[in-house]
């Protein structure tokens, strides 16, 4: 359960009445999630999510989030939409950490996404590329290559107590990665983290995405590498190739790669692999004392991160690549 933050009743009587959501019938925390702390809000209105902001989102970052938000809905994406106070804000402080309210989405998320789950995720990884085209606002990746030495330096002396050897392998990753990171392919607005957990399904159609908080400007055909890592590996740590051709055909069908994206997948994905490894290492580590979060796994990503380094090219990912 990820609740950094406890806010009591009180505080949240208060904080609601600058909003035109009527009473409040009851607030409970998230049993998911690993970077904010959430509640889902019951109001005599209907459903909401409080989410207070912790640890890694900047507070000069939310009005990134909140526009983008608004400006993919605008453009047909269901995603949350944040609510306003009467005084017209999205943007408030509860407990001490800058929070929103934002639109509760009908959907459940998928434990175990099949092929056409993965089809009709790329598909809408691809229309939210489409969609924030036109977003004017820009914010810089802070978790891209330039962002992974530093969490792997304040990680690194205990590195080897996940597994041995984990240190050695991730510096020489490391290097590689910061060596060859490819630039010069299309950028915009990408997700950055569009995990299962944050794509919701009634029946095989997406209804929804969500969490939009690590969202930044950025390389495309790395959003799609983030997903084909999050996607289209087995429990048992093996790659769906049948997946990954659906999900890439999926993404295809409404913005076809360049053939210079195609070909950059296999280091994308060892980026992407690395850059999840990192953070779940970085907090294996720094979870705070009485948080109610649970830890993710660091290994699952090393092991994903070893398959991308051996693997021949692009289409042993399922793509003809040039
Ligand atoms: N707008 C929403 N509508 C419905 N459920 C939501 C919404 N936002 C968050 N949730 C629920 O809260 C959980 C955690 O939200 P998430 O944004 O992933 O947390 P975190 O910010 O910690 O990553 C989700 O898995 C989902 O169950
Ligand atoms: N997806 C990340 C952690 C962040 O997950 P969230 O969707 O709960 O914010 C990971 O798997 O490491």
């Amino acid at each position: 359960m990820a609740v950094y933050t406890d806010v009591t009743a009180d505080e949240l009587q208060a904080y609601l009445a600058d909003y035109d959501l009527g009473s409040l019938l009851s607030c409970k925390g998230i049993a998911e999630g690993v970077e904010n702390s959430n509640f889902l809000l019951h109001t005599s209105r209907g459903h909401y999510i409080l989410t207070l902001y912790e640890k890694r989102v900047a507070e000069a970052d939310l009005p990134f989030f909140i526009g983008l938000m608004e400006h993919l809905a605008a453009r047909g994406l269901t995603c949350p939409q944040p609510v306003k106070s009467r005084a017209g804000q999205a943007l408030g402080r509860i407990a001490g950490r800058p929070c929103a309210i934002v639109t509760f989405l009908d959907g459940m998320w998928l434990r175990r996404p099949g092929v056409a789950h993965c089809h009709a995720l790329g598909g809408a990884l691809a229309a939210l590329h489409l969609a924030g085209r036109d977003f004017p606002m820009e914010r810089r990746n802070s978790l891209s290559v330039d962002g992974w030495r530093p969490l792997f330096e304040a990680a690194e002396a205990r590195a080897d107590e996940v597994t041995p050897g984990l240190a050695d392998a991730v510096e020489t990753a490391l290097a590689a990665l910061e060596g060859g990171w490819p630039d010069g392919l299309p950028r915009g607005v990408i997700h950055a983290d569009l995990f299962p957990d944050n794509v919701f399904f009634l029946g095989d159609k997406v209804s929804g995405l969500i969490d939009f908080y690590f969202a930044c400007t950025d390389t495309l055909a790395y959003d799609v590498a983030i997903c084909l890592n999050a996607w289209c590996f087995e429990p048992d740590g093996a790659y769906n190739v049948t997946k990954g051709r659906a999900l890439l055909d999926g993404y295809g069908k409404v913005r076809p790669l360049s053939r210079d994206e195609s070909a950059a997948l296999p280091v994308l994905c060892r980026g992407a692999a690395l850059r999840f490894l990192l953070t779940r290492l970085y907090d294996w580590f720094a979870v705070p004392a009485g948080a109610l979060v649970r830890r993710k796994d660091p290994l699952e990503y090393y092991r994903k991160l070893r398959f991308h380094q051996t693997i021949g090219g692009a289409r042993d990912y399922g793509i003809d690549a040039a």
